[in-house]
């Protein structure tokens, strides 16, 4: 059985009932490394948001395992949104708090009670936290305020945060804009080596040079629906003519 299947997803817009996702389907494995390609609206982000279930969409069957997510009640849908993270293009961080800090409390809802009070946290969860931001490069920004981050340092954060919080499922919206090539590189590495070791499933839009070298599976958007959907590799001119 797939992790998440999706069936017809379409969402319309406005009176005129643009199409701004067309009947698009899919189904996505544990562990699959997904770069969503395309021109600028072409639906990257819509349909991110979408499996995200950020944003509602117009018709389609949407499947996670054997919940189906159109009747899903509430702990359905809860019991999903806790091992999923969507990591926009600005998140949310506590801007008084240190990256560490950020890491460590968690988004709200995920940590207990007890720990939000006193802000105390066990050794090997602070060791943890630490090297998730190693791993994403974010060791020297550990003891930095939030508000004193960069865009792009702060998506790392998220990013950090989540997969500290045992999340197995990552939407990331362009997590690396911002950041010269190198660290870029480094962040979607250390993305790609998540989904080896760990079967974390990385859903994300990222330039098509990385999408080539570190996805598992790259799928090219046009005006709404699926131009293509390939095993990483490197595109061919009729692909890259496509985006
Ligand atoms: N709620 C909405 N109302 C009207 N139009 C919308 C709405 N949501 C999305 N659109 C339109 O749908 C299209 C797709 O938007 P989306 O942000 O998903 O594109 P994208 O591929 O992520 O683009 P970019 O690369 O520029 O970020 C755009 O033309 C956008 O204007």
């Amino acid at each position: 059985m797939s992790m998440i299947k999706i069936e017809n997803l379409t969402k319309t817009v406005g009176e005129h009932k643009t199409k701004v996702l067309d009947r698009i389907n899919l189904e996505i494995q544990h562990g699959e490394m997904i770069a969503i390609l395309g021109p600028s609206g072409s639906g990257k982000s819509t349909l991110l948001k979408c499996l995200a279930m950020k944003e509602s969409w117009t018709d389609g069957s949407f499947q996670v395992g054997d919940i189906d997510i159109m009747k899903a009640g509430f702990s359905g849908k809860r019991k999903i949104s806790r091992e999923w993270a969507y990591v926009e293009q600005s998140p949310q961080l506590h801007p008084e708090r240190t990256a560490l800090k950020n890491v460590l409390i968690g988004q709200a809802g995920q940590t207990p009670i007890w720990r939000m009070l006193t802000g105390m946290v066990r050794s090997d969860d602070y060791m943890g936290a630490m090297d998730v931001l190693e791993s994403l490069g974010l060791l020297d920004k550990a003891h930095q305020k939030a508000s004193t981050l960069s865009g792009g340092e702060r998506q790392r954060v998220a990013i950090a945060r989540s997969l500290a919080h045992g999340v197995k499922v990552v939407l990331a919206d362009e997590p690396i804009t911002g950041l010269d090539p190198k660290s870029g590189e480094d962040v979607i590495k250390t993305l790609r080596a998540l989904c080896s070791s760990e079967r974390v499933t990385i859903i994300t839009v990222i330039p098509l040079e990385l999408a080539e070298k570190y996805a598992t599976r790259i799928i090219g958007l046009q005006e709404g629906h699926i131009a293509f959907d390939i095993k990483g590799r490197r595109l061919t001119s009729a692909e890259r003519r496509l985006l």
